[in-house]
């Protein structure tokens, strides 16, 4: 890997202008595959920061709502074009800043311009119902309308998509946005920003203001002016943004973690299980909210599933993941390293037999990078730690289950329900499980990582706030419903 010569830094984009922050801070985000690779310098920014692009968004909010659907729509197609033809800048950027491997950064770029499009269509479709009143001489219908200025909060493991399929419905609907990525993947979400700039948006409508959540995330979610916000990331920052947006009476949408399930019945496609199990577990080294971390086997196939689950798993090639022959990168920070070393040490303590993977690599080409092998754990019960609680990284949880009935009472026994998979040829056991399973996105058959943007998004239980993403649905959040009642 050629060591980047010289630092690049990043400013705020703050109404239509590249900006720095007012304390003149900055923090750097880093290369996990090798953390000498300074991939740039983004602005730490304060709460005045925060302050100036919600000011600006408040400002251009009119002016933006007041435009056609149809109009805003064209800023977002040729957003749109303008990424398509920045594909390969910003998927590099990507797999830099996070981790994963190339082909996943260009399949995230991808959809993030799928997204663009869809939403930028959605600008001509209804945004009401005319609804018949009891009083015939009247004209009584719903118009959604746009809730003003919405704050973007997005996390680090899918920086394209994630801050796309909360601006790009947030946009079309008429609202302005200020978003607040997470400093580990800045960079990437201000050349995806620099993108809706060369569209020539008009200034105000997007700012983009990098810093701690701490402090400048904080400030956005308790920001008087900020009438909605997203946020997609931790169980633990979710309550608290929620907490605070619901305290000042602003609209939430919060999508956190999972703990998701994998049923492989005993008349399963093994290779088809297994297959799914590894891209679902270990892709994205393992952070995905979506990401297969329990997988409960009947006791039928349990053995034969298992040899072909480590078999295939040996054969993964770890390193840094702009390397063509790399199925999986590293993690994407310390921090997260060091909290999935520490859930394979709990692993073990309780009683779970690690059976393959699970080691820190640091020698040689992992020297410099946050590199750990993927992690299998036998002889897991549904009460242990790494059983119940989100991990985030390449960790399987293998638990035995004698009959469907005991594979659905485990798989429902957590506090999550975010997504989750059967492996069945059996379509009774296919119902069974798709009435039973407590959770937002059922899979049968398929991974439980990887959505459709045409399809809602969202969980259940401690998953989300109930509301749901993407597709259509994102028109529940990103407005607000008039019923109006006019009688000549
Ligand atoms: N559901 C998902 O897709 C994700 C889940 N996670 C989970 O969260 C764990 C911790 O990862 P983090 O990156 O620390 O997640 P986090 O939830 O703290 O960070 C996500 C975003 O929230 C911001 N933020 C942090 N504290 C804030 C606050 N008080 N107010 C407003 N914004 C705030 C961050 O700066 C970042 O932009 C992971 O191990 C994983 O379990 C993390 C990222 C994505
Ligand atoms: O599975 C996916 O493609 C989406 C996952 C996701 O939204 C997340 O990890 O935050």
């Amino acid at each position: 890997m050629s060591v980047a010569a010289e630092n690049k830094t990043y400013f705020n984009f703050i109404n239509g202008r590249w900006v720095k922050a007012e304390s003149g801070g900055m923090e750097q985000s880093l290369n996990p595959a090798d953390t000498r690779d300074i991939v740039g310098l983004v602005q730490k920014s304060s709460i005045e920061d925060v302050d100036r692009a919600v000011e600006a968004a408040k400002q251009a909010k009119k002016a933006w709502r007041k435009l056609s659907g149809a109009e805003r729509g064209q800023f977002l197609y040729k957003a749109a074009d303008i990424m398509e033809q920045r594909l390969d800048e910003i998927a590099e950027c990507a797999t830099r800043e996070m981790g994963k491997t190339l082909p996943e950064a260009k399949g995230e770029t991808a959809r993030g311009i799928a997204i663009l499009r869809y939403y930028a269509g959605e600008g001509m479709r209804k945004t009401g119902d005319v609804i018949p009143s009891t009083d015939t001489s009247a004209f009584m219908y719903t118009d959604r309308v746009p809730l003003g200025v919405v704050g973007v909060i997005s996390p680090w493991n899918f920086p394209v998509a994630i801050p796309i399929w909360k601006m790009a419905p947030a946009l079309i609907y008429g609202n302005t946005v200020v978003i607040k990525p997470a400093t580990e993947t800045a960079v990437t979400c201000l050349k995806v920003i620099s993108c809706f700039e060369e569209a020539g948006i008009p200034s105000g409508v997007v700012n983009a203001v990098t810093g701690p959540g701490s402090s400048a995330g904080q400030r956005l979610a308790e920001h008087p002016d900020v009438n909605g916000i997203t946020f997609t990331g931790s169980n633990q920052t979710g309550k608290i943004i929620g907490r605070t947006a619901f305290e000042r009476g602003a609209k939430y949408q919060l999508e956190m973690g999972g703990k998701n399930p994998v049923i492989v019945a005993d008349d399963a496609d093994l290779d088809i299980a297994v297959e799914a199990v590894i891209s679902g577990a270990f892709r994205s080294t393992g952070q995905k909210c979506t990401a297969t971390s329990r997988v409960i086997v009947l006791t039928g196939v349990y053995d034969r599933f298992k040899e072909k689950l480590l078999q295939q798993t040996k054969e993964i090639t770890i390193g840094d993941s702009l390397k063509e022959d790399v199925w999986m990168g590293p993690i994407a920070n310390k921090q997260q390293l060091d909290n999935c070393l520490s859930y394979i040490d709990k692993g073990k303590q309780e009683g779970a037999d690690l059976i393959f993977g699970g080691e820190r690599l640091a020698d040689g080409k992992y020297e410099k990078g946050y590199y750990i092998r993927p992690a299998i754990f036998d002889n897991v019960t549904s009460g242990m730690t790494i059983a119940q609680e989100e991990i985030f990284g390449p960790v399987i949880a293998l638990i035995k289950a004698d009959t469907l009935e005991e594979a659905l009472k485990t798989a429902n026994d957590v506090k999550f329900g975010l997504s989750a998979s059967i492996f069945t040829q059996n379509i009774g056991r296919m119902l069974s499980f798709i009435d039973e399973i407590e959770a937002g996105l059922i899979r049968v058959n398929a991974e439980s990582a990887g959505v459709e943007l045409q399809a809602p998004f969202g969980g259940v239980k401690q998953s989300s706030s109930h509301s749901r993403e993407q597709g259509e649905a994102a028109k529940e959040f990103f407005t607000a419903v008039k019923t109006v009642f006019v009688k000549p």
